[in-house]
């Protein structure tokens, strides 16, 4: 179709464009679902001794099956010594083998005797039973994270065991949602008969805070041309990202791409051969800043973000492609779904997993693109390309989650 790029192209530029957000260093505890920046090596190694893993005692492994019990090897403690095959030190989950043992024996099969323990009667045991070598679980210096993983719970366990109490992690874009629209008002306080609330605002915050993207700053601007200007340029001043959403296409107060252009934000390319989403413009300035104006119906400015400037986000931060969420997941379709000859389509869907495993779409399209009071019974979007047939029953399809 003329003008149009397809999704795939439009996918492709927006990555083009993408830059590393950079890094900064933050405490650990606010590292917490954030993305590394760097590599972690091993402090030392892990176990950092031979460890005892059972409550027990700590034998030196012969014939021998009565000991005499010396003293106890707490955890916690320097390494106690042991004399000789018939004593045993009482040791605990977690202490440091003491010198000379080489075996612990679960305290469960044994049999306190006058002095100390013996085996009981039945028991065999391995020589070294129960003992985590020092270095079993990694070496001082190994790499044990790399840079553009996120910050989950076993990197941060990982990063905290090996006192990693400062993190270098990729900093988080900071982003402008405007609206813009002389018919929006706010979500509190009173709205006349012609008037909107503003609502896009709150669903793309939503969508980029269930990412971990919090440096947000909503803003808004009326069908004004010199305040639209104003407007963008202090937001392009403070900010890394623009989303914009209304005033992309061909209405007489859409200034939205008359205003970037005059603030230097150059077009990267202006409509996606896509429904709903199709007039979505994308533009940069030389300081690589990314403009994302989203079409201001509500389900059209939500399904671009989530397809759009979210992947762009996450690769800002150095996500690796496994990391990151980008890549969608492939569901099946549990019903038809129709298509458009020269339009990609996104249909709103739920999601189900079948009996056997498979992640299963049933389709919700809503009656437009300005309707969205019955999306949030849905889970997200399947993808689905040009085409003049309907797309079948169990048709495979990328889906993305809101
Ligand atoms: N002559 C043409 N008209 C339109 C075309 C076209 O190709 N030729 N495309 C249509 C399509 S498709 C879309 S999508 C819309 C996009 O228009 P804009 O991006 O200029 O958006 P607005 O006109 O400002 O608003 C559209 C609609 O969305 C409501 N809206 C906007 N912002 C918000 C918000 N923050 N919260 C809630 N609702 C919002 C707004 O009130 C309008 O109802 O253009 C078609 N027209
Ligand atoms: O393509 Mo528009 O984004 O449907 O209403």
């Amino acid at each position: 179709m003329d003008g149009l790029i397809s999704v795939a192209q439009a996918q492709a530029l927006i990555e083009r464009h993408t830059l590393f957000s950079g890094s900064e260093t933050v405490p650990l505890a606010l590292a917490r679902g954030r993305v590394l920046a760097t590599t972690l090596r091993a402090e030392r190694d892990q176990p950092p001794y031979d460890r005892v893993m059972m409550d027990g005692i700590a034998i030196r492994a012969s014939a021998a099956r009565a000991f005499e019990t010396l003293g106890t090897q707490q955890a916690g403690r320097p390494p106690l010594t042991l004399a000789g095959e018939t004593d045993c030190l009482a040791a605990m989950t977690g202490a440091v083998l003491p010198t000379g043992a080489d075996t612990v024996i679960p305290i469960e099969r044994l049999v306190a005797t006058e002095n100390g323990y013996r085996l009981e009667d039945d028991y065999v045991f391995h020589v070294g039973q129960f003992v985590h070598r020092r270095g079993a679980d990694c070496h001082r210096d190994d790499n044990l994270l790399e840079p553009g993983i996120r910050l989950d719970a076993p990197a941060l366990a990982v990063l905290a065991s090996n006192g990693a109490a400062q993190v270098e992690v990729a900093r988080l874009p900071s982003v402008a949602i405007i609206s813009t629209g002389d018919e929006l008002v706010p979500v509190e306080g009173p709205v006349r008969a012609w008037e909107i609330r503003r609502s896009n605002e709150h669903a793309i915050a939503g969508a980029l805070a269930a990412r971990g993207f919090t440096c947000l700053e909503a803003l808004w601007v009326g069908d004004d041309m010199d305040a639209t200007v104003a407007v963008l340029e202090r937001a392009l001043a403070a900010h890394d990202v623009l989303i914009l959403s209304g005033g992309v296409s061909m209405g007489a107060f859409d200034h939205v791409p008359a205003a970037l252009g005059r603030l230097g934000v150059q077009r990267v390319f202006h409509k996606i051969a896509q429904r709903p989403g199709k007039p979505m413009w994308f533009g940069t300035d030389v300081q690589g800043r990314r403009v994302f104006a989203l079409p201001g119906n509500p389900v059209s400015a939500l399904t671009c973000c989530v397809r759009y400037v979210v992947p762009s986000l996450l690769a800002s931060l150095g996500l690796g492609p496994h990391e990151s969420g980008m890549a969608p997941v492939t569901v099946r379709l549990d019903t038809p779904a129709d298509r458009i000859p020269t339009l990609a389509r996104f249909v709103p869907v739920r999601v189900r997993h079948d009996a056997s495993g498979v992640v299963r779409a049933i389709p919700a399209p809503v009656p437009t693109s300005g309707d969205f009071s019955h999306l949030a019974a849905t889970d997200g979007f399947v993808e689905l390309p040009p085409g003049r047939e309907p797309a079948e029953t169990d048709m495979a399809a990328p889906f993305h989650g809101w």
